[in-house]
Protein backbone atom coordinates (compact mmCIF):
# COMPACT_ATOMS: atom_id res chain seq x y z
CA UNK A 1 0.00 0.00 0.00
CA UNK A 2 1.05 3.73 -0.71
CA UNK A 3 0.64 6.42 1.71
CA UNK A 4 0.80 10.27 0.74
CA UNK A 5 1.66 12.62 3.24
CA UNK A 6 2.54 15.91 4.12
CA UNK A 7 6.24 16.38 4.83
CA UNK A 8 5.59 18.63 7.93
CA UNK A 9 3.77 15.68 9.63
CA UNK A 10 6.07 14.66 12.11
CA UNK A 11 6.33 10.83 13.05
CA UNK A 12 5.49 9.91 9.94
CA UNK A 13 7.50 6.81 9.90
CA UNK A 14 7.18 6.20 13.78
CA UNK A 15 3.59 5.85 13.21
CA UNK A 16 2.58 4.76 9.82
CA UNK A 17 5.78 2.96 8.22
CA UNK A 18 4.31 -0.11 9.00
CA UNK A 19 1.46 0.21 6.91
CA UNK A 20 3.16 0.60 3.49
CA UNK A 21 5.45 3.12 1.57
CA UNK A 22 5.15 6.69 2.53
CA UNK A 23 5.53 9.13 0.02
CA UNK A 24 6.05 12.93 1.45
CA UNK A 25 5.22 16.01 -0.34
CA UNK A 26 5.20 19.84 0.37
CA UNK A 27 1.28 20.09 1.54
CA UNK A 28 0.79 22.99 -0.97
CA UNK A 29 1.89 20.82 -3.62
CA UNK A 30 -0.12 17.70 -3.17
CA UNK A 31 -1.90 17.13 -6.39
CA UNK A 32 -3.55 14.32 -8.48
CA UNK A 33 -0.29 13.39 -9.60
CA UNK A 34 1.03 12.92 -6.24
CA UNK A 35 -1.70 10.67 -4.94
CA UNK A 36 -0.83 8.32 -8.09
CA UNK A 37 -2.14 4.85 -6.44
CA UNK A 38 -1.83 5.63 -2.79
CA UNK A 39 -4.86 4.69 -0.59
CA UNK A 40 -4.40 6.86 2.35
CA UNK A 41 -3.85 10.67 2.34
CA UNK A 42 -2.23 12.16 5.59
CA UNK A 43 -2.54 16.15 5.02
CA UNK A 44 -2.78 19.30 7.24
CA UNK A 45 -4.58 22.39 6.68
CA UNK A 46 -3.16 23.79 3.67
CA UNK A 47 -3.92 20.87 1.36
CA UNK A 48 -8.11 21.05 -0.12
CA UNK A 49 -8.66 17.83 0.02
CA UNK A 50 -12.39 17.36 -2.27
CA UNK A 51 -13.90 16.07 -5.61
CA UNK A 52 -11.04 17.63 -7.48
CA UNK A 53 -8.40 16.34 -5.82
CA UNK A 54 -9.91 12.70 -4.76
CA UNK A 55 -12.04 11.74 -7.88
CA UNK A 56 -10.64 8.86 -9.39
CA UNK A 57 -8.01 8.22 -7.26
CA UNK A 58 -7.76 5.08 -4.73
CA UNK A 59 -7.75 6.79 -1.70
CA UNK A 60 -9.63 5.43 0.95
CA UNK A 61 -9.09 7.16 4.21
CA UNK A 62 -7.74 10.70 4.88
CA UNK A 63 -6.64 11.47 7.82
CA UNK A 64 -5.99 15.55 8.71
CA UNK A 65 -3.44 15.71 11.75
CA UNK A 66 -5.22 19.05 12.80
CA UNK A 67 -8.61 20.53 14.24
CA UNK A 68 -9.66 22.63 11.72
CA UNK A 69 -11.24 20.48 8.69
CA UNK A 70 -12.43 23.45 6.31
CA UNK A 71 -10.01 22.26 4.18
CA UNK A 72 -12.02 19.15 3.57
CA UNK A 73 -15.00 18.70 1.24
CA UNK A 74 -16.91 16.12 3.93
CA UNK A 75 -20.19 15.82 1.68
CA UNK A 76 -17.64 14.93 -1.13
CA UNK A 77 -16.24 12.28 0.74
CA UNK A 78 -19.59 10.79 2.16
CA UNK A 79 -21.15 10.56 -1.43
CA UNK A 80 -17.73 8.67 -2.24
CA UNK A 81 -17.33 6.33 0.82
CA UNK A 82 -14.38 7.96 1.79
CA UNK A 83 -13.42 7.39 5.90
CA UNK A 84 -11.85 10.45 7.57
CA UNK A 85 -10.57 11.70 10.46
CA UNK A 86 -9.44 14.63 12.25
CA UNK A 87 -7.47 15.22 15.70
CA UNK A 88 -9.95 17.06 17.75
CA UNK A 89 -8.65 18.96 20.34
CA UNK A 90 -5.11 17.53 19.51
CA UNK A 91 -3.25 21.27 19.89
CA UNK A 92 -6.01 22.97 21.60
CA UNK A 93 -3.80 23.54 25.06
CA UNK A 94 -1.30 25.25 22.93
CA UNK A 95 -3.92 27.51 21.57
CA UNK A 96 -4.88 28.45 25.09
CA UNK A 97 -1.42 29.25 25.95
CA UNK A 98 -1.12 31.42 22.82
CA UNK A 99 -4.18 33.61 23.90
CA UNK A 100 -2.45 33.69 27.91
CA UNK A 101 0.30 35.08 26.53
CA UNK A 102 -1.37 37.52 23.92
CA UNK A 103 -3.68 39.04 27.01
CA UNK A 104 0.08 39.38 28.99
CA UNK A 105 1.78 40.71 25.96
CA UNK A 106 -1.80 43.16 25.33
CA UNK A 107 -1.98 43.96 29.29
CA UNK A 108 1.67 45.28 29.37
CA UNK A 109 1.00 47.28 26.35
CA UNK A 110 -1.95 48.69 27.36
CA UNK A 111 -1.40 48.71 31.45
CA UNK A 112 -4.40 47.55 32.15
CA UNK A 113 -4.78 44.52 34.68
CA UNK A 114 -6.19 41.49 33.47
CA UNK A 115 -8.16 40.52 36.50
CA UNK A 116 -10.13 43.98 35.86
CA UNK A 117 -11.23 42.78 32.33
CA UNK A 118 -14.35 41.06 30.67
CA UNK A 119 -13.53 37.83 28.72
CA UNK A 120 -15.78 37.32 25.59
CA UNK A 121 -15.30 33.51 24.86
CA UNK A 122 -16.73 33.19 21.11
CA UNK A 123 -17.16 29.38 19.99
CA UNK A 124 -16.23 27.01 23.20
CA UNK A 125 -15.30 23.71 22.05
CA UNK A 126 -12.08 21.75 22.21
CA UNK A 127 -9.88 25.47 22.53
CA UNK A 128 -12.68 28.02 23.24
CA UNK A 129 -14.13 25.20 26.56
CA UNK A 130 -10.67 24.72 27.41
CA UNK A 131 -9.37 28.61 27.35
CA UNK A 132 -13.24 29.11 29.34
CA UNK A 133 -12.20 26.78 32.54
CA UNK A 134 -8.43 28.38 32.70
CA UNK A 135 -10.13 31.98 32.69
CA UNK A 136 -12.75 31.39 35.52
CA UNK A 137 -10.01 29.27 37.45
CA UNK A 138 -8.46 32.58 37.63
CA UNK A 139 -11.22 34.00 39.14
CA UNK A 140 -12.21 36.53 35.83
CA UNK A 141 -14.94 37.29 34.77
CA UNK A 142 -15.79 35.33 31.32
CA UNK A 143 -19.37 35.40 29.40
CA UNK A 144 -19.65 32.28 26.48
CA UNK A 145 -21.37 32.59 23.43
CA UNK A 146 -21.77 29.80 21.52
CA UNK A 147 -25.28 29.73 19.69
CA UNK A 148 -24.96 25.67 18.89
CA UNK A 149 -24.19 24.59 21.85
CA UNK A 150 -26.53 26.68 23.60
CA UNK A 151 -29.49 25.11 21.19
CA UNK A 152 -28.28 21.92 22.37
CA UNK A 153 -27.81 22.11 25.67
CA UNK A 154 -29.60 25.60 27.17
CA UNK A 155 -27.57 27.25 30.21
CA UNK A 156 -25.14 29.92 30.44
CA UNK A 157 -24.81 31.50 27.12
CA UNK A 158 -24.79 34.81 25.75
CA UNK A 159 -25.62 36.25 22.09
CA UNK A 160 -22.42 37.52 20.29
CA UNK A 161 -24.21 41.12 20.52
CA UNK A 162 -24.06 40.75 24.47
CA UNK A 163 -20.45 39.99 23.80
CA UNK A 164 -19.47 42.58 21.92
CA UNK A 165 -21.63 45.08 24.27
CA UNK A 166 -20.46 43.90 27.32
CA UNK A 167 -17.19 42.11 27.04
CA UNK A 168 -13.32 44.39 26.50
CA UNK A 169 -11.70 41.32 25.86
CA UNK A 170 -13.25 39.06 22.55
CA UNK A 171 -11.14 35.91 21.40
CA UNK A 172 -12.63 33.87 18.98
CA UNK A 173 -12.90 29.81 18.23
CA UNK A 174 -15.63 29.16 16.28
CA UNK A 175 -14.84 26.68 13.34
CA UNK A 176 -14.90 28.31 9.14
CA UNK A 177 -17.92 27.66 7.66
CA UNK A 178 -20.68 29.52 5.65
CA UNK A 179 -22.35 30.83 9.22
CA UNK A 180 -19.05 32.09 10.69
CA UNK A 181 -17.01 33.48 7.71
CA UNK A 182 -17.25 36.88 8.52
CA UNK A 183 -18.62 36.81 12.16
CA UNK A 184 -17.05 39.48 12.67
CA UNK A 185 -17.43 42.32 10.07
CA UNK A 186 -17.55 46.02 9.38
CA UNK A 187 -21.16 46.16 11.67
CA UNK A 188 -19.79 43.98 14.63
CA UNK A 189 -16.31 46.02 15.06
CA UNK A 190 -18.23 49.53 15.55
CA UNK A 191 -20.00 47.94 18.41
CA UNK A 192 -17.11 46.85 19.97
CA UNK A 193 -16.27 48.77 22.97
CA UNK A 194 -13.31 51.29 22.63
CA UNK A 195 -10.16 49.93 24.41
CA UNK A 196 -11.04 46.32 23.72
CA UNK A 197 -9.10 43.68 23.02
CA UNK A 198 -9.50 41.44 20.15
CA UNK A 199 -7.70 37.98 19.55
CA UNK A 200 -8.49 35.50 16.51
CA UNK A 201 -7.03 32.10 16.45
CA UNK A 202 -9.57 30.70 14.97
CA UNK A 203 -9.31 30.94 10.77
CA UNK A 204 -8.68 34.49 9.14
CA UNK A 205 -11.66 34.48 7.18
CA UNK A 206 -13.92 34.64 10.86
CA UNK A 207 -12.92 38.20 10.38
CA UNK A 208 -13.36 40.26 7.80
CA UNK A 209 -9.58 41.45 7.43
CA UNK A 210 -10.41 44.06 5.06
CA UNK A 211 -13.03 45.83 6.91
CA UNK A 212 -10.54 45.19 10.23
CA UNK A 213 -7.80 47.10 8.51
CA UNK A 214 -10.65 49.62 7.61
CA UNK A 215 -11.14 50.17 11.06
CA UNK A 216 -7.79 50.46 12.60
CA UNK A 217 -7.00 52.26 9.73
CA UNK A 218 -9.37 55.03 10.62
CA UNK A 219 -7.72 54.94 14.21
CA UNK A 220 -10.39 52.72 16.37
CA UNK A 221 -9.63 52.50 19.89
CA UNK A 222 -9.22 48.66 19.79
CA UNK A 223 -6.25 46.12 20.60
CA UNK A 224 -5.47 43.34 17.65
CA UNK A 225 -3.76 39.98 18.71
CA UNK A 226 -4.06 37.78 14.93
CA UNK A 227 -2.90 34.53 14.38
CA UNK A 228 -4.22 33.62 11.51
CA UNK A 229 -4.93 36.04 7.96
CA UNK A 230 -7.65 35.84 5.27
CA UNK A 231 -5.94 34.22 2.51
CA UNK A 232 -2.93 32.12 4.11
CA UNK A 233 0.18 32.13 3.55
CA UNK A 234 -0.43 35.79 2.26
CA UNK A 235 -0.82 38.22 5.50
CA UNK A 236 -1.71 41.82 4.74
CA UNK A 237 1.80 43.43 6.22
CA UNK A 238 -0.19 46.77 6.98
CA UNK A 239 -2.53 44.52 8.89
CA UNK A 240 0.03 42.99 10.62
CA UNK A 241 1.56 46.53 11.52
CA UNK A 242 -1.22 47.91 12.70
CA UNK A 243 -1.49 44.79 15.16
CA UNK A 244 -0.29 44.29 18.61
CA UNK A 245 0.37 40.88 18.18
CA UNK A 246 0.81 38.95 14.54
CA UNK A 247 2.05 35.44 14.03
CA UNK A 248 2.18 33.38 11.12
CA UNK A 249 -0.49 30.65 12.19
CA UNK A 250 1.35 28.81 15.00
CA UNK A 251 -0.94 29.63 17.78
CA UNK A 252 -1.42 25.58 18.12
CA UNK A 253 2.37 24.73 16.93
CA UNK A 254 3.33 22.93 20.67
CA UNK A 255 5.41 20.22 20.00
CA UNK A 256 2.51 18.11 22.12
CA UNK A 257 -0.23 19.40 19.96
CA UNK A 258 1.75 18.41 16.23
CA UNK A 259 2.61 15.26 17.72
CA UNK A 260 -0.75 14.48 19.17
CA UNK A 261 -2.72 15.49 15.53
CA UNK A 262 -0.03 12.47 13.77
CA UNK A 263 -0.94 9.80 16.84
CA UNK A 264 -4.86 10.60 16.58
CA UNK A 265 -4.92 9.93 13.27
CA UNK A 266 -2.92 6.96 13.59
CA UNK A 267 -5.33 5.64 16.04
CA UNK A 268 -8.36 6.65 13.87
CA UNK A 269 -6.56 5.00 10.93
CA UNK A 270 -6.01 1.66 12.84
CA UNK A 271 -10.12 2.02 13.94
CA UNK A 272 -11.28 2.07 10.34
CA UNK A 273 -8.89 -0.70 9.25
CA UNK A 274 -9.64 -2.82 12.02
CA UNK A 275 -6.10 -3.08 12.98
CA UNK A 276 -4.81 -2.95 16.87
CA UNK A 277 -2.70 0.03 17.78
CA UNK A 278 0.90 -0.91 18.10
CA UNK A 279 2.31 2.41 18.34
CA UNK A 280 2.01 4.67 21.61
CA UNK A 281 2.07 8.48 21.81
CA UNK A 282 3.49 8.54 25.49
CA UNK A 283 6.90 5.94 24.13
CA UNK A 284 8.01 8.83 21.70
CA UNK A 285 6.92 12.21 23.33
CA UNK A 286 10.37 13.77 24.29
CA UNK A 287 11.13 15.10 27.92
CA UNK A 288 9.98 18.80 28.46
CA UNK A 289 13.28 21.04 28.46
CA UNK A 290 11.61 22.45 31.35
CA UNK A 291 9.48 20.51 33.50
CA UNK A 292 9.54 21.88 36.84
CA UNK A 293 9.29 25.67 38.60
CA UNK A 294 9.29 26.25 42.23
CA UNK A 295 7.63 29.14 43.82
CA UNK A 296 8.19 31.05 46.89
CA UNK A 297 4.77 31.91 48.89
CA UNK A 298 5.14 35.65 48.78
CA UNK A 299 4.82 35.52 44.82
CA UNK A 300 2.08 37.47 43.97
CA UNK A 301 -0.91 35.94 41.28
CA UNK A 302 0.41 38.67 38.92
CA UNK A 303 3.28 38.10 38.70
CA UNK A 304 3.59 33.92 38.82
CA UNK A 305 0.99 34.18 36.15
CA UNK A 306 3.43 36.12 33.91
CA UNK A 307 6.63 33.65 35.28
CA UNK A 308 4.85 30.48 34.63
CA UNK A 309 2.76 31.22 31.36
CA UNK A 310 6.16 32.85 29.90
CA UNK A 311 8.37 30.18 30.56
CA UNK A 312 6.67 27.83 28.55
CA UNK A 313 5.69 29.86 25.95
CA UNK A 314 5.76 33.89 24.43
CA UNK A 315 4.36 34.64 21.50
CA UNK A 316 6.08 37.76 21.45
CA UNK A 317 9.10 35.72 19.56
CA UNK A 318 6.62 34.56 17.12
CA UNK A 319 5.51 38.23 16.97
CA UNK A 320 8.79 39.10 16.47
CA UNK A 321 9.76 36.75 14.00
CA UNK A 322 6.91 37.31 11.75
CA UNK A 323 7.26 40.62 11.30
CA UNK A 324 10.76 40.86 10.57
CA UNK A 325 9.52 38.54 7.70
CA UNK A 326 7.03 40.66 6.49
CA UNK A 327 9.51 42.12 3.63
CA UNK A 328 9.81 42.00 -0.02
CA UNK A 329 7.46 40.99 -2.65
CA UNK A 330 4.00 38.97 -1.75
CA UNK A 331 5.80 35.87 -3.16
CA UNK A 332 8.61 35.93 -0.82
CA UNK A 333 6.33 36.93 2.33
CA UNK A 334 4.26 33.83 1.33
CA UNK A 335 7.50 31.56 1.28
CA UNK A 336 8.36 33.34 4.46
CA UNK A 337 5.17 32.77 6.20
CA UNK A 338 5.06 29.08 5.18
CA UNK A 339 8.87 28.74 6.43
CA UNK A 340 8.26 30.26 9.35
CA UNK A 341 6.00 27.34 10.06
CA UNK A 342 7.73 24.79 9.06
CA UNK A 343 11.14 25.59 11.10
CA UNK A 344 9.28 26.20 14.00
CA UNK A 345 11.32 26.38 17.36
CA UNK A 346 10.41 24.13 20.21
CA UNK A 347 7.60 24.47 22.53
CA UNK A 348 5.96 22.59 24.65
CA UNK A 349 2.48 23.13 26.69
CA UNK A 350 1.81 24.42 30.47
CA UNK A 351 0.05 21.60 31.72
CA UNK A 352 3.51 19.48 31.10
CA UNK A 353 5.49 21.79 34.00
CA UNK A 354 5.35 20.57 37.66
CA UNK A 355 5.17 23.71 40.01
CA UNK A 356 6.31 23.12 43.72
CA UNK A 357 4.74 25.34 46.43
CA UNK A 358 7.27 25.82 49.30
CA UNK A 359 4.29 26.74 51.73
CA UNK A 360 0.87 27.04 51.76
CA UNK A 361 -0.87 30.11 49.40
CA UNK A 362 -4.45 29.33 48.46
CA UNK A 363 -3.82 31.78 45.78
CA UNK A 364 -0.91 30.43 44.28
CA UNK A 365 -2.67 27.22 44.37
CA UNK A 366 -5.69 28.64 42.85
CA UNK A 367 -3.80 29.93 39.94
CA UNK A 368 -1.71 27.07 39.28
CA UNK A 369 -4.54 24.98 39.32
CA UNK A 370 -6.76 26.87 36.55
CA UNK A 371 -3.42 27.19 35.00
CA UNK A 372 -3.65 23.41 34.37
CA UNK A 373 -0.03 23.27 35.63
CA UNK A 374 0.27 20.48 37.80
CA UNK A 375 0.91 20.79 41.41
CA UNK A 376 3.98 19.04 43.72
N1 LIG B 1 -4.52 28.99 15.21
C1 LIG B 1 -4.31 27.72 15.40
O1 LIG B 1 -3.18 27.26 15.42
C2 LIG B 1 -5.46 26.80 15.63
C3 LIG B 1 -5.25 25.60 16.31
C4 LIG B 1 -6.34 24.77 16.57
C5 LIG B 1 -7.61 25.11 16.11
N2 LIG B 1 -7.76 26.27 15.42
C6 LIG B 1 -9.10 26.69 14.98
O2 LIG B 1 -9.80 27.10 16.16
C7 LIG B 1 -11.19 26.98 15.94
C8 LIG B 1 -11.81 26.25 17.12
O3 LIG B 1 -11.35 24.91 17.15
P1 LIG B 1 -12.04 23.87 18.13
O4 LIG B 1 -11.26 22.63 18.10
O5 LIG B 1 -12.30 24.49 19.46
O6 LIG B 1 -13.42 23.62 17.39
P2 LIG B 1 -14.70 22.90 17.98
O7 LIG B 1 -15.48 22.44 16.82
O8 LIG B 1 -14.32 21.93 19.05
O9 LIG B 1 -15.47 24.09 18.70
C9 LIG B 1 -16.02 25.15 18.00
C10 LIG B 1 -17.18 25.70 18.81
O10 LIG B 1 -17.70 26.83 18.10
C11 LIG B 1 -19.09 26.79 18.21
N3 LIG B 1 -19.71 27.62 17.17
C12 LIG B 1 -20.07 27.27 15.92
N4 LIG B 1 -20.62 28.35 15.28
C13 LIG B 1 -20.58 29.37 16.16
C14 LIG B 1 -20.97 30.73 16.09
N5 LIG B 1 -21.53 31.26 15.00
N6 LIG B 1 -20.75 31.52 17.17
C15 LIG B 1 -20.18 31.02 18.30
N7 LIG B 1 -19.82 29.73 18.42
C16 LIG B 1 -19.99 28.92 17.36
C17 LIG B 1 -19.44 25.31 18.13
O11 LIG B 1 -20.72 25.04 18.65
C18 LIG B 1 -18.33 24.70 18.95
O12 LIG B 1 -18.68 24.55 20.30
C19 LIG B 1 -11.35 26.28 14.59
O13 LIG B 1 -11.55 27.28 13.60
C20 LIG B 1 -9.99 25.63 14.37
O14 LIG B 1 -9.73 25.42 13.02
C21 LIG B 1 -6.72 27.12 15.16
O1 LIG C 1 -6.51 23.21 12.80
C1 LIG C 1 -5.49 23.12 13.46
O2 LIG C 1 -5.22 22.10 14.15
C2 LIG C 1 -4.51 24.24 13.52
O3 LIG C 1 -4.96 25.37 12.84
C3 LIG C 1 -3.15 23.81 13.09
O4 LIG C 1 -2.22 24.57 13.77
C4 LIG C 1 -2.95 23.90 11.63
O5 LIG C 1 -1.61 23.65 11.35
P1 LIG C 1 -1.16 23.23 9.88
O6 LIG C 1 -1.94 22.02 9.54
O7 LIG C 1 -1.52 24.37 8.98
O8 LIG C 1 0.29 22.96 9.98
Amino acid sequence: MRIVADENIPLLDEFFAGFGAISRHPGRAIDRAALGDAEVLLVRSVTRVDRALLEGSAVRFVGTCTIGTDHLDLDYFKEAGIAWSSAPGCNARGVVDYVLGALLALAEKTGKPLAERCYGVIGAGQVGGRLVKVLRGLGWDVRVCDPPRQAAEGGDFVELQGILRDCDVLSLHTPLDATTRHLIGASELQQIRPGSWLINASRGAVVDNQALLGHLRAGANLQVALDVWEGEPQADPELAALCQIATPHIAGYSLDGKLRGTAQIYQAYCAASGLAEQVQLSDLLPPAWLNEMSLHADATPEWALATLCRAVYDPRRDDADFRRSLVGNAEQRKAAFDGLRKHYPYRREIDGLRVRLHDEAPALRQLVGALGAQLM
